[in-house]
């Protein structure tokens, strides 16, 4: 994070270094400018695979920006590369289309051969490949005959690395003698079948090399001087190399058009020779500029005479530092026997340098002036990066190679945490609820394909057990963000699609893995002070069910995965693919639960699906900070896009697009309803037939039989109609307590209801209470109130306990319980009680008698009423639970659960002072 309030996303940046063209990459982040704007941006290539994340004005941001990198995530990512490869591309041919033509200068994932020439391939999409290979100094493309090549004859020559690079330098240097000399072995022949022509000698070259060095170091065809290697190898162990060393660098760009920009990556020291640049200057337009001093370089001879010259219009190619001052490269392409013993220096290099790689302070200098310092680890195995950039670039047009079926980690619920006085949890709670509330309000923008959008419609998030206290402040998405929302999911989608599960399962495991560590308490106290909740009622939503549903996802989308047809004709094997849908998902989320937040947009992003999310106005802090795990996480730009705003127009909106695919939806029952009608007003409009899911409302009961433990049906019941203040959609809202137990029943019911505290969300929570503010919002709290009001002018009806109601300064309603004897009544929206004992059966059909479906329990003792009930109230409830609570299902355990230990009291731990 810059001081800026900038996200750069952590370890996520990568050791390699591109500087190519005006776009300079750097360990993952890439930064260009627009001349026209005189701005400078940057852009996360390893998690938002080519969108601009920022805008950075160089004016002001560029001073804050400061990038670490971790060498340690290039693997984690390698797999990722290649995937972006288009959206680069895109990018280039929109922004320097009338500069590059043809060559793909800027594409950072096209590997350069030779320092010099940069291999390109295009028309991913389509079973040709049209191959272009082009001088990065002069601009020229090689005359190339085999640039159409099929799908596989692309990826054998390259994957197989038949493809010889360095017959490519020496074909430039001996003035393109052969085309043919740019491959070997078998490719030989191929290239042939195309150029009709062979050289003997050198396909016999080709031969050797194929048959005895053909391995990963002789991708670059490296011939290394043993001595230079010794002394590189020293270097490395020389603990200078630990001091930081600097290395001056300079890249100038400037002159495009009438404006002027220019781009310095310095260092601070000039100790250091510029030979070992890590950057090798080149001309945009002509001329070379660069600076390395290897006099073995053939194509940087004529840059040598110009390198100090510095002042030149420049652009960038990236060059080993290793590779440009003490690697030399073989005049020849061909390895020899002599070469083994390099080889294995090499090897030695190559570690050396992923130990040591020194780090190194840079500076950025925008326009002549030093804007930031970048303290960056220089790779100095930039070869290595080369190669398995090559690799992976490579390696397959459409989908990546996954090279095993790999075995998931052991997925359990995420144990819930009590946060006991003077543990370490609640300190670390402490902490982030004072943060949030020292900087309140927060202000939280819309998201959209990877930018923060602040558009100054604001609305305001306030604390519930507070109301004057604004938690936060949230810019409303308009139209056309909405409009930008769809084509930018839509544009990542089949970047998205095309990950493989393993790679979109590892962004999710590990969201659930900081959501469990770093973002808990953060999570909890958003959730907390934005929703009412008290410490435990966070920990078992915003934490542990948040959590729960991120790994139990990968585990249920792997099971779905591996669910093939079983039966094949001889010659045949049959398969099924799991495809996301055809177009985007709108996610619609309600305000009571954070984790439904991250589970309706992240699991239908795990299969692949670009997801549209509009949260609650009540909930936008909590949701905000999922969207921030997301974003850690490397969930690239687009894939989820968060825009708050006004409900029914952003949906209207969406609704109406062609593109809509899907209503994922929690919240109430009539909202649901009014959806379903819209969507389906809309049906001619849609591309395909949008698929709907829907979370709505319970009625949840409690069937209490005479033979039930009074006990813990009476706690049961408490915790179930009183937790979270009753406003969780599984919450216990009816009662059916038979006559014979209805005096003990009342009786305790009264005795623990008055033990139940209420106060403001803070000065409640180390305290014994239970509750916090009744409801979210001014809406539900008046809602409420109403009924009370109506309970109290009915005749049914009598208030045993609570019916107060308080919204002076926050919204606050008693725990209230209400006995009818009318089982039709209106407030079969609060609780009934009483039934003669010999009418379970009947009773059973009453709480069956209901719109809602949701949860209920049965609470007996006797297993014939618990198998009646079971098999009476089957269609009666989507999670149905014996001898428990009808609230609180935990991932993985639902919709059935039995409970046989019995409770004697309803307060936990994180209660207690
Ligand atoms: N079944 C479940 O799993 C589950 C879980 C949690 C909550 N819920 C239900 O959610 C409700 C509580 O949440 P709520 O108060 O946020 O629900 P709500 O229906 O008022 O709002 C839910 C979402 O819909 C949006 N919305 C509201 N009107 C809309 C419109 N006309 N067009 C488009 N979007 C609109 C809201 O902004 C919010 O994002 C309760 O009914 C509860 O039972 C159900
Ligand atoms: N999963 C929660 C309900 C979420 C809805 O509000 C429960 O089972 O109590």
């Amino acid at each position: 994070m810059t001081e800026d309030g900038y996200e750069f996303g952590n370890n996520d940046l990568v050791g390699d270094y591109f500087c190519q063209g005006d776009v300079i990459l750097a360990n993952g982040y890439q930064m260009s400018y627009e001349t026209n704007k005189e701005s400078c941006s940057v852009e996360d290539n390893v998690k938002n695979y080519g969108k601009r994340k920022f805008d950075i004005d160089q004016s002001s941001n560029c001073d804050e920006l400061s990038i670490n990198n971790n060498l340690s995530s290039i693997k984690q990512h390698q797999a990722n590369y290649y995937l972006y490869e288009n959206e680069i591309n895109q990018i280039n041919q929109q922004e320097y289309s009338g500069s590059y033509k043809n060559h793909d200068i800027s594409n950072p994932n096209i590997p350069l051969i030779h320092d010099q020439y940069q291999i390109n391939k295009k028309n991913e999409c389509s079973d040709s490949i049209n191959l272009t290979i082009s001088d990065v100094n002069s601009h020229k493309e090689l005359d190339f005959d085999n640039k159409e090549l099929n799908s596989k004859e692309f990826d054998d020559k390259l994957y197989d690395k038949k493809l010889n690079f360095k017959e490519l330098h020496k074909e430039e240097s001996d003035s393109k003698e052969s085309d043919n000399e740019n491959f070997v072995g078998e490719d030989l022949d191929k290239k042939e079948e195309i150029n009709g022509s062979k050289s003997n000698d050198k396909m016999q070259n080709s031969k050797e090399f194929d048959d005895k060095e053909l391995d990963n170091e002789n991708l670059f065809d490296k011939e290394l001087d043993d001595e230079e290697l010794n002394n590189k190898e020293e270097e490395f162990d020389d603990k200078e190399l630990d001091n930081q060393e600097l290395v001056d660098q300079k890249i100038d760009n400037k002159e495009f058009g009438s404006n002027e920009f220019d781009i310095n990556l310095t260092n601070s020291d000039s100790s250091i020779d510029n030979s070992d640049s890590v950057y090798r200057k080149r001309t945009v337009n002509t001329s070379d500029e660069s600076k390395d001093n290897d006099s073995d370089t053939s194509e940087s001879s004529e840059s040598d005479d110009k390198d100090e010259n510095t002042d030149k219009k420049v652009s960038t190619n990236l060059v080993n530092p290793i590779k440009s001052n003490k690697i030399k490269k073989s005049p020849k392409n061909l390895p020899n026997t002599q070469n083994t013993q390099n080889k294995s220096n090499l090897n030695k290099i190559s570690k050396s340098g992923f130990k040591k790689s020194p780090e190194q302070n840079l500076d950025l200098q925008v326009n002549g002036k030093i804007k930031k310092q970048k303290r960056m680890k220089l790779e100095d195995l930039m070869a290595n990066s080369l190669k398995f950039q090559f690799k992976r670039n490579y390696l397959s047009k459409a989908s990546p190679a996954t090279l095993g079926t790999f075995r998931l980690p052991d997925i359990k619920n995420e144990p819930m945490r009590n946060y006991p006085p003077g543990s370490e949890d609640r300190a670390k709670l402490q902490a982030a609820l004072k943060e949030f509330k020292n900087k309140a309000p927060i202000e939280i923008p819309v998201f959209v394909n990877g930018k923060e959008i602040y558009t100054n419609k604001i609305i305001e998030q306030r604390n519930p057990s507070e109301h004057a206290t604004i938690i936060a402040k949230f810019h409303e998405a308009d139209s056309t963000i909405v409009e930008q929302a769809i084509k930018g999911a839509l544009d990542i989608k089949p970047i998205w699609e095309s990950f493989p599960l393993a790679d979109r399962s590892a962004i999710f495991l590990k969201a659930a893995d900081l959501a469990a560590t770093k973002y808990r308490y953060k999570l909890l106290a958003a959730t907390m002070l934005g929703q009412g909740k008290n410490t435990w009622q966070a920990e078992i939503d915003a934490a542990a069910e948040t959590i729960d549903f991120w790994r139990f996802n990968v585990k249920y989308a792997h099971q779905m995965y591996q669910q093939q047809p079983t039966e094949n004709s001889p010659g045949v094997w049959n398969r099924v693919e799991y495809r996301p849908l055809e177009g985007f998902v709108y996610a619609i989320t309600p305000f009571n639960f954070t984790a439904i937040a991250g589970n309706l947009t992240g699991a239908p992003a795990l299969l692949g699906n670009v997801v549209l999310h509009k949260p609650s106005a009540s909930s936008v802090l909590s949701n905000w900070v999922i969207m921030e795990i997301f974003r850690e996480a490397g969930l690239p730009d687009g894939v989820i896009q968060f825009i708050p705003g006004p409900a029914q127009e952003i949906t209207d909106q969406i609704l109406k697009s062609p593109d809509f695919a899907s209503l994922h939806f929690t919240g109430s029952t009539t909202v649901f309803r009014k959806l379903w009608k819209d969507i389906g007003n809309n049906i001619e409009n849609y591309k395909s037939y949008p698929r709907i899911v829907g979370e709505t409302g319970g009625k949840n009961f409690h069937v209490i039989h005479e033979s039930a433990n009074v006990t813990n049906a009476v706690n049961q019941t408490i915790r179930g109609a009183f937790e979270y203040q009753g406003q969780k959609c599984s919450a216990c809202s009816r009662a059916y307590v038979p006559d014979s137990l209805w005096e003990k029943f009342r009786n305790e019911l009264l005795k623990e209801h008055a033990k139940i505290k209420i106060g403001p969300t803070l000065a409640i929570l180390w305290a014994q209470s239970y509750n916090s503010p009744f409801f979210s919002n001014s809406n539900s709290f008046a809602k409420i109130k109403s009924y009370i009001e109506w309970v109290k002018e009915d005749g049914d009806s009598e208030i045993i306990a609570g019916g107060n109601y308080d919204d002076s300064k926050g919204y606050f309603v008693s725990p209230t319980i209400v006995v009818t004897k009318n089982p039709k009544s209106k407030t079969i929206v609060e609780e009934i009680f009483g039934y003669k004992a010999d009418e379970f059966d009947q009773i059973i059909d009453i709480a069956n008698d209901s719109v809602y479906a949701l949860t209920g329990s049965i609470f007996a003792q006797e297993r014939s009423a618990v198998l009646l009930a079971h098999n009476k109230l089957r269609h009666a409830s989507g999670n149905f639970y014996i001898n428990d609570k009808c609230t609180g299902a935990i991932v993985g355990q639902q919709p059935f659960g039995e409970n046989f230990l019995d409770i004697e009291e309803f307060t936990y731990p994180s209660n207690l002072v």
